[in-house]
């Protein structure tokens, strides 16, 4: 781990945080880039057993496919800028990625709702490399078990890098909570590696 990283101190977790890993111009331009090369889709979900449209859009890229919320996603192949930044990831985290799921929050209304990332593909315990870009968003965790422990909120940054690994997926869940505040567009990104 570099020294952009800080831990952040959670029980039966380990998780690191780097809130300035791209400088402010390369995030600029790797957020506009992202905006319009990648190929944003609106994917619905069943939920209560009616579809709904996700809220937010999504897409993956990768080498190898997975499940992600019940679907089989086959992933697109990569392109020069995920390369570049898996690239950078694996640089400074000396773990390596294969696969990136990115999420395209348009405004304060799209979200993600409570979950770790624990679909069996990853492994039992995965390194998760997520990278923000755009409007500053709060991220919590929640623990899954000890209901005593108060969640943890970190405010995504322009730029920054959060690092789940270890036993965190196995503890915490964690979300992107709906904001009334205004609120423009975060890119996220999270590097995995599928092993299976
Ligand atoms: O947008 C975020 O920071 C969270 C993304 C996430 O948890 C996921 O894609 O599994
Ligand atoms: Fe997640």
């Amino acid at each position: 781990m570099d020294n952009r990283f800080a831990q952040i101190m959670m029980p039966d977790a380990n998780v690191w945080y780097a809130p300035a890993f791209f400088s402010p111009e390369a995030s600029n331009l790797y957020f506009q880039q992202l905006l319009t090369q990648i190929n944003w889709q609106q994917e619905s979900i069943r939920m209560f057993g009616k579809e709904l449209p996700m809220p937010r859009l999504t897409a993956w890229y990768g080498d190898k496919s997975y499940t992600y919320s019940g679907l089989q996603n086959k992933p697109q192949p990569w392109l020069p800028i995920l390369s570049e930044l898996k690239q950078q990831l694996e640089e400074a985290t000396g773990q390596t990625y294969n696969s990136v799921l990115l999420n395209l929050y348009q405004n304060g209304q799209h979200s993600m709702g409570w979950h770790s990332d624990d679909e069996p593909e990853l492994g039992s315990e995965p390194t998760i490399a997520s990278v923000s870009f755009g409007a500053p968003r709060r991220f919590g965790f929640r623990h899954r078990y000890n209901k005593e422990l108060k969640n943890t909120y970190l405010t995504m940054q322009h730029g920054s890098v959060l690092l789940m690994q270890g036993p965190t997926q196995h503890f915490w869940h964690h979300a992107i909570p709906k904001t009334t505040k205004p609120t423009g567009s975060r890119i996220n990104l999270t590097f995995r590696k599928i092993v299976s």
